[in-house]
């Protein structure tokens, strides 16, 4: 069976992703792409390097031209696909990228967000744990025949995916997390900003959303509570680095007192070792995010720092893919009961 997609957002990088990807998707045919400003141009006018879906036009977003459709993938801006939600079909498969259906928090979502609360969907990060440390659940299981799904924050997901099997296996203490990120500028979107201005960019790093403000700290809390954490705390930086696309989170945790180094390592090894996508490097081996560009891959490298008691967690992933589309695409194959790898791709482009 085909079915049939629609992109809300085409004209944008996530929209631009999740086409890249769709468009070598077996089971999936995009019909139908959706802008705002740019609505009426050809889609190539926009995206010049989808030339496969050089026959499609964006059209206006509106519920009426997306109805009829098998998938709905929204790219969004915040605020704009809550707006839009009611107006699905129940058994349309609906794939939110943005963050209007990731919390399920109100009062998270009016301190760190504001404006209507949405309610939340599924989590589109299959490979997290849910139901806490006894529970050997993953979010896969429930994404099965799911109909709304809210695929994750870029930054969210690469500092769960770090800290999750640590939490879980109970070998970090929850209440001392850190990470610090460097991040690329198409995490922003396309929006015209001056700090994305190339001038403000290219030989700089700059730090934002700095002490406790960046609205993926509660995403995380959420996630790595699933995983079986009481009350996470967690001190989050990114900084802004020039490279397009790409994010390098180091996250560090104070290891329970008595765990050795092989208990520490074996926690992520036993959660990842059946992942396609979420890979543990062997010991010594530490991701670039080059090795992840373009491939639906979250690449991790551990290390256990015995001076300082904590365990260090390098990972890389494309924000754009495994950071977005490609968990999105990840999710929506999961819910479809197709096979979660189709579509997707372990191979990024290098150099
Ligand atoms: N970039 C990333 O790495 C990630 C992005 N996301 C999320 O994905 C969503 C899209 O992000 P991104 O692609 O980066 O953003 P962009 O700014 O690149 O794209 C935004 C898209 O939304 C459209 N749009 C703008 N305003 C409106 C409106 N008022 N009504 C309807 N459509 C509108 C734009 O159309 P037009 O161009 O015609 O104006 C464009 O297609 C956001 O929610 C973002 O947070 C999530 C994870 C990572
Ligand atoms: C460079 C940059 O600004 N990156 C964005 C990543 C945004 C993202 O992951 O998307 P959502 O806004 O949908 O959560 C940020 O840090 O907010």
């Amino acid at each position: 069976m085909t079915f049939a997609v629609a992109v809300a957002g085409a004209s944008g990088y996530a929209g631009g992703e999740l086409l890249r990807i769709l468009s070598g998707h077996p089971d999936f045919e995009v019909r139908t792409v959706t802008a705002h400003q740019n609505a009426g141009q050809p889609l190539v006018a926009v995206q010049p390097h989808l030339r496969s879906l050089a026959h499609l036009t964006l059209q206006a977003t509106t519920p009426e031209v997306l109805a009829g459709h098998d998938v709905v993938f929204l790219a969004l801006p915040h605020g704009k696909s809550g707006e839009l939600a009611a107006a699905f079909d129940p058994e349309t498969l609906v794939v939110d990228c943005g963050a209007d259906h990731r919390l399920r928090s109100e009062s998270d979502w009016t301190a760190f967000y504001g404006g209507e609360y949405f309610g939340a969907w599924s989590y589109g990060v299959p490979e997290l744990f849910v139901g806490g440390s006894a529970s050997p659940l993953k979010q896969r299981e429930a994404l099965v025949g799911e109909r709304r799904i809210a695929a994750p924050g870029c930054n969210a997901s690469t500092v769960a995916l770090s800290l999750a099997p640590g939490v879980r296996a109970g070998v970090i203490d929850d209440r001392d997390l850190v990470a610090v990120l460097a991040v690329g500028p198409s995490g922003a979107g396309k929006t015209l900003k001056i700090t994305m201005l190339a001038s403000e960019i290219l030989g700089s790093a700059n730090p934002y959303a700095v002490g406790g403000t960046h609205r993926h700290i509660p995403e995380i809390r959420q996630a790595l509570r699933a995983a079986g954490a009481t009350a996470p705390t967690i001190s989050f930086t990114p900084v802004l680095v020039p490279m397009s696309r790409g994010i390098l989170a180091t996250s560090t945790a104070r290891i329970v007192p008595g765990t050795d180094a092989a208990t520490v390592r074996a926690a992520w090894h036993d959660a990842y070792s059946d992942e396609p996508f979420v890979q543990l490097l062997p010991e010594g081996d530490f991701p670039r995010t080059a090795d992840t560009l373009g491939a639906n891959t979250a690449l991790i490298g551990l290390a256990v720092d015995e001076a300082a008691g904590r365990v260090v967690v390098v990972a890389a992933l494309d924000n754009l893919v495994k950071g977005t589309a490609g968990a999105a695409i990840q999710s929506a194959n999961i819910a479809l009961g197709l096979p979660e790898t189709t579509g997707l791709s372990l191979n990024g482009v290098a150099p």
